[in-house]
């Protein structure tokens, strides 16, 4: 077992631990780190950039839990080089995150530290969670948009290549409407952070399912982690209403799988505590 499983394990038992946040009546609490070094190198993106992008894969946690992001609480560590400018431009990308999807911070805490590190728990609400334990036997398991190119742009940033300010390296795409539009027929879901393979075992441990792929999934695809794309399953029954769905919202669908007896397990490992 990885480091980060094991005390995952051993810090709590709780029923909560295991989805995209904890669902307590009608609410969903979840944090996620934004951590320079970790998650970014403070070259590649601007302080706008990099505050916008901290608070979108947290907004993507409750979208995945089919909740509405409504507050935020914000722990910013932040170095004692900052000009005020700077400071600045860090404020514009969360306030431009809140304007988008309407959130209110509510508070927070800010300290001085070597390394710019936001912390940012999302409060959100929902009246039909969606749970990575619900899926059943013979759903059709799908994922929106594209997967691989973050991938590749994070290895040409290490490599001091360009990318596109388009990237979604650098601004993950969400899709919030589309998927409370659908989320009366989704069975579990998440978002792919980690990268699908990595993701899809999540999927598999939490419903205790396996996966019959259609066709073969190319590493490319499979291994390219922070794409904040979404990952589900449904009833293949619903399968016409959700494309229709998608359509309206101009959302790609790859339905790749169905939900079968047994279990998924990836020779992946995940980037956190490689060694
Ligand atoms: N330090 C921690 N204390 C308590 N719970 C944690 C901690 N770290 C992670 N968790 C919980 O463990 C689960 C898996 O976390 P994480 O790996 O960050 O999510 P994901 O599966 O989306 O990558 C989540 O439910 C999360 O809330
Ligand atoms: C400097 C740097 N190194 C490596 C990466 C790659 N990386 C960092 S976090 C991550 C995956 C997801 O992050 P995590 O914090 O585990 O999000 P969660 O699954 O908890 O939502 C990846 C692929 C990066 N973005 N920046
Ligand atoms: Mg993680």
């Amino acid at each position: 077992m990885n480091k980060e499983d094991f005390f995952i394990k051993h810090i709590s038992n709780s029923k909560y631990i295991g989805d995209d946040g904890a669902f307590i009546d009608g609410f969903v609490y979840s944090m996620d780190a934004f951590f320079e070094n970790v998650h970014f190198k403070k070259e590649w993106m601007s302080l706008k950039q990099i505050a916008y992008k901290s608070m979108i894969v947290n907004i993507s946690d409750a979208i995945a839990m089919n909740a509405k992001p409504k507050y935020a609480l914000l722990s910013v560590a932040i170095p004692k080089t900052y000009t005020n400018k700077d400071l600045k431009s860090l404020t514009k990308g969360f306030k431009k995150a809140c304007k988008e999807f309407d959130i209110k911070i509510i508070g927070g805490d800010t300290i001085q530290n070597e390394k710019l590190d936001i912390s940012i728990t999302i409060v959100s609400k929902t009246s039909n969670p969606i749970f990575r334990t619900g899926a059943k036997n013979g759903d059709l398991v799908c994922y929106t948009g594209t997967l691989g190119e973050t991938r590749k742009d994070l290895e040409k940033l290490f490599k001091n290549d360009k990318i596109s300010k388009n990237s979604k390296f650098i601004k993950p795409i969400l899709n919030p409407e589309f998927f409370y539009h659908i989320s009366k027929y989704v069975n579990a879901s998440m978002d792919i952070s980690d990268g699908l393979f990595l993701d899809l075992e999540k999927l598999s441990k939490s419903s205790k399912i396996g996966f019959e792929f259609f066709e073969n999934i190319s590493e490319d695809i499979g291994i390219s982690g922070e794409e904040y794309e979404l990952l589900f399953t449904f009833d293949e029954k619903n399968k016409e209403k959700i494309e229709k769905i998608a359509k309206k919202y101009n959302v790609k669908l790859n339905i790749f799988a169905k939900a079968i007896n047994g279990e998924f397990k990836t020779e992946y490992k995940n980037h956190h505590f490689k060694d």
